[in-house]
């Protein structure tokens, strides 16, 4: 097991967008963030993502993966390479189904083989852990969300909201010491965000988003459908709570009917109104929301926010977060809590029955033989 001590982490995430690999390096023990490091995007080409997207909904008892594997791994051998004075990696991979009550979590991807191609220690399969003691095996970023509250010098209750493909949003508290302390976090995946509204804009417009929502801007929300979204049994659900990429994809039957610009519209606003009910369960009203992920940059989605909540709602760039790369970042941090046996996930986080450090650590030949000698 790993020392305390800061050392600069590399992580890399590929979302549930399937639009590319984000890596970031963190200056971090795991515990505080000491600084930020360089980042990159290396995004998927047109054919990468039809493997991948071929590829969602399968498990690795399915086989058949091979074509994916070999896209995710390559893809992140490029997105990790020459990144300077890295002692660790953390390593998310892809994920293609998502059913910790079922048959459990699958991220694609294979940590040895990263290992042996950086030279590099990496830390892999966050999230089967989590699953195996009663967790939903995500969100996972509120741990580094916790470290990032600190960083920004926080003294009162913020959140944090994830707009990917999907929402997840994180309420913490930043007087408490330590992320996995009683009720210092409370975190769960809010809905869908963006997967809705890119499957609309492919299908009817052949675009892969709605961008700066300007096609939402032009619509108007259909309350008939937005209302039958939020009869939705997952909105009465107590968190800790996690979605599938595709778990609402019916609901776009819901907008089949509608002018294109008004189900982008509707699509949009049932995003805002998932999060909202959401905000609804933040054991205290927070100071602010800090928003990253793809969705901080649809003012549409935002100015939904805004108009219904009380605290002001930012794009995290405004507290000097990275939100393109937060949670590449996070699972440079997450990393480095696996290898010193810290916890990843706590009873607020993902409803496991008690804090739990998940992932695999796999080293590289060259490095476990250095640490032999
Ligand atoms: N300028 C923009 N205007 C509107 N939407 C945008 C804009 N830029 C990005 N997005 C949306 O954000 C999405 C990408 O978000 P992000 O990269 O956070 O997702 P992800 O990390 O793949 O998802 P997840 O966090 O669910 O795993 C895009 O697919 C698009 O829908
Ligand atoms: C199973 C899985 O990959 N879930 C992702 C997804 O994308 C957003 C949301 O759903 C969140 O639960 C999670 O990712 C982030 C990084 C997390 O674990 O915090």
């Amino acid at each position: 097991m790993m020392k305390a001590g800061r050392i600069r982490a590399l992580g890399a995430m590929s979302g549930t967008s399937l639009d590319g690999v984000d890596a970031a390096a963190v200056e971090t023990d795991g515990e505080r963030i000491f600084g930020f490091g360089e980042s990159r995007y290396r995004p998927y080409s047109p054919e990468e993502q039809a493997v991948l997207s071929a590829a969602l909904g399968r498990w690795p008892e399915d086989g058949g993966l091979d074509a994916a594997l070999a896209v995710v791994q390559g893809a992140h051998e490029e997105a990790l390479a020459g990144f300077e004075d890295i002692a660790l990696v953390g390593f998310h991979g892809q994920t293609l189904a998502h059913e910790p009550r079922g048959r459990g979590t699958h991220q694609l991807g294979d940590g040895d083989a990263l290992a042996a191609a950086l030279g590099l220690p990496v830390v892999w399969d966050f999230r089967s852990a989590d699953i195996r003691f009663g967790g939903e095996g995500a969100p996972l970023a509120p741990f580094y969300h916790f470290a990032c509250a600190k960083w920004i010098g926080a003294d009162e209750p913020l959140a944090f909201l994830n707009l990917g493909g999907v929402g997840n949003l994180t309420w913490v508290d930043p007087r408490k010491e330590r992320p996995d302390e009683a009720g210092a976090l409370l975190a769960f995946d809010t809905g869908p965000a963006n997967a809705p509204i890119n499957d609309v804009m492919l299908a009817r417009r052949g675009e892969a988003f709605d961008r700066d929502g300007a096609l939402a801007r032009q619509g108007e929300v259909a309350q008939g459908a937005l209302e039958m979204f939020l009869d939705e049994g997952y909105f009465l659900k107590m968190p800790p709570k996690s979605l599938d990429r595709d778990a609402f994809k019916d609901m776009i039957e819901l907008v089949n009917e509608l002018s294109d610009a008004d189900a982008v519209a509707t699509l949009t606003g049932m995003s805002a109104a998932a999060v909202l009910r959401g905000m609804e369960h933040c054991p205290e009203p927070p100071a602010r929301l800090l928003v990253c992920g793809g969705g901080r940059k649809n003012p549409v989605m935002m100015d939904m926010l805004r108009a219904a909540l009380d605290c002001p709602v930012e794009p995290v760039e405004d507290a000097g977060l990275d939100g393109d790369m937060l949670e590449a970042q996070a699972f440079a941090h997450l990393a480095v809590r696996v290898a010193r046996g810290l916890p990843t996930s706590c009873p607020g986080t993902t409803g496991v029955r008690a804090g739990v450090s998940g992932g695999t650590l796999s080293r590289p030949a060259k490095a476990v033989n250095e640490e032999d000698g």
